[in-house]
Order: C-alpha cells, then structure tokens, then sequence
C-alpha cells in the first residue's frame, strides 16, 4: 500500500516513521510519502488561505494551492489513489472503513487547517478520483493531521505481516459488534485485586462464555447503540454465555 499525506505541517506525521508504522516501512508493507502542501504555492507569502466567500470567522484554504498539490501528488499510476479527507462534517470513520481500506492500493490524506479546505477541491478531485471526507468522532479537533495518524494506524494495522499476532485485528472491538470484555496479566493478585479465577482455570470452553458474557456486560453498559446492529440470535447466543 502506497500512503500519502498533503499537510502545511509536515512535522505533524513524524510518529508515522515510529515503531508499528515504521517497521512496516522498514518491511517495505507499505510506502509513505508526506509532503508540505506550501511546496504548491507561489508568492512571497507562501499563502494557502484566504477570507470565507459569505462571511464568517476564520480563513478557508485556496483551491488553487490545492489543486496543484493533488494533481501531483495524485499522478503517476495507470489507476488513481482514494482521496481522503477528514473533516468534521465528515461521514463518520469506523472500523468497517477500515477494513475497507485495507484493500486499497493508494491512499492520499488532505490534511485541512483552519476552516477547512475549499468545497471546489473535493468536488474537483471527485472528477478523477474516489474521494471521501470523513470524520473521526463527535469532538473538533483544530486540523486533518491527527485524523490522518488515527487512520492510517488503523488501516495499516490490518495488512498482513504488520501485525506480530495476526490474530489480534481478528478479535479487534467491533469485529464481532462488541467491546472486548477486560484483560489480565501477572501477578496472580495485584495491590489486592485478584485476576478472575475462570481465567486460570484451564477451561477454555468457560473462559470463552466468560469473555463473551463479559464483552456484552460492556457493551451494554458503554454502548447500547452497538448492540441495537445485533441480530436477535447473536444476542441468544450471548445470553446463553451466561
Ligand atoms: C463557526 N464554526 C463553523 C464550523 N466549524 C467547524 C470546524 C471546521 C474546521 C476545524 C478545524 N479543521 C480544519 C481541518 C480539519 C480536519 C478535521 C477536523 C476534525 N475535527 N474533528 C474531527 N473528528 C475531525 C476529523 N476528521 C478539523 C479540522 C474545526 C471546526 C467551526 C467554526
């Protein structure tokens, strides 16, 4: 997989070079391009923003600037990259897109600042290019760049050979449309608070009802919404854990 990143702060995407990211680098799973979106300006300032046509606070990126990163960045393969850009209005960014994105060939991030990016690059870009403006949650952050590093992780982490235990993206939350239950390491009793006795019991066929019984326990006390998606007979299964 080939990832790029526009952003006016390159520097902001150094943690992709740092440990999971940058062994799958290193392993060559995937290719990351940053590049610093002043590189496409042309005046002395080196502007890539400008007042909101209508009125309103703050500044809004210029499309010229823009257009002319993606047109480069974005060239040079027969097929073109999926075009992602965050954006609080964005559809909301789950782990079903994910997984879905995992199967991408090319991503290219357009980090925004201020405002926002100008509604005419998107719209433009959308011309040549599958597009999607997605948003990461329900809180405002102050630019792209972090809801990039949270996707890209996201993403990346499920490509074979970047994970050391494949077998953790499988039980990953959500993949069965549940939180996973709690987890439990050494010492036996810790600062005494003890580690619950089915899970050093040996039995395996009770330790899987307690996880999934203790999975449902959390998703109903966090997030009901999740369990509304479940189907009536995965929900006979989970209260036969019991
Ligand atoms: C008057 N009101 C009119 C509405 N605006 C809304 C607004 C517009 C931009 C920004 C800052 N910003 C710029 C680019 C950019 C990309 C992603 C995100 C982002 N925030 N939260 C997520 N989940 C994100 C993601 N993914 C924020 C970004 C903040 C708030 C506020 C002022």
């Amino acid at each position: 997989m080939r990832i790029d990143v526009i952003t006016i702060f390159p520097d902001y995407m150094a943690p992709l070079r740092e440990a999971l990211l940058g062994k799958a680098i290193e392993r060559e799973r995937i290719s990351v391009g940053v590049h610093d979106l002043r590189g496409w300006t042309h005046d002395v300032h080196r502007a890539v923003d400008d007042s909101p046509y209508g009125g309103g606070p703050g500044m809004v990126m210029k499309p010229q600037v823009w257009g002319e990163a993606l047109d480069e960045v974005c060239a040079g393969s027969d097929s073109p990259p999926r075009l992602v850009v965050p954006t609080p209005a964005g559809s909301p960014f789950t782990q079903q897109t994910a997984v879905r994105w995992s199967e991408e060939p090319w991503l290219v991030f357009a980090c925004g600042r201020y405002e926002g990016i100008d509604q005419r690059v998107m719209d433009d870009a959308a011309r040549r290019m599958p597009v999607e403006e997605v948003s990461i949650g329900d809180y405002v952050l102050v630019g792209g760049e972090v809801a990039a590093l949270t996707m890209i992780e996201s993403v990346v982490r499920l490509l074979p050979g970047v994970l050391g235990n494949p077998a953790s993206a499988e039980q990953d939350s959500f993949s069965d449309g549940l939180l996973e239950g709690p987890c439990y390491t050494r010492p036996e009793a810790w600062r005494d608070l003890p580690v619950p006795d089915v899970l050093r019991s040996g039995n395996h066929a009770a330790i899987d009802r307690w996880r999934r019984y203790q999975a449902l326990e959390r998703t109903w006390q966090r997030r009901p919404d999740l369990l509304e998606a479940l189907s009536d007979d995965e929900l006979d299964r989970a209260d036969r854990a019991r």
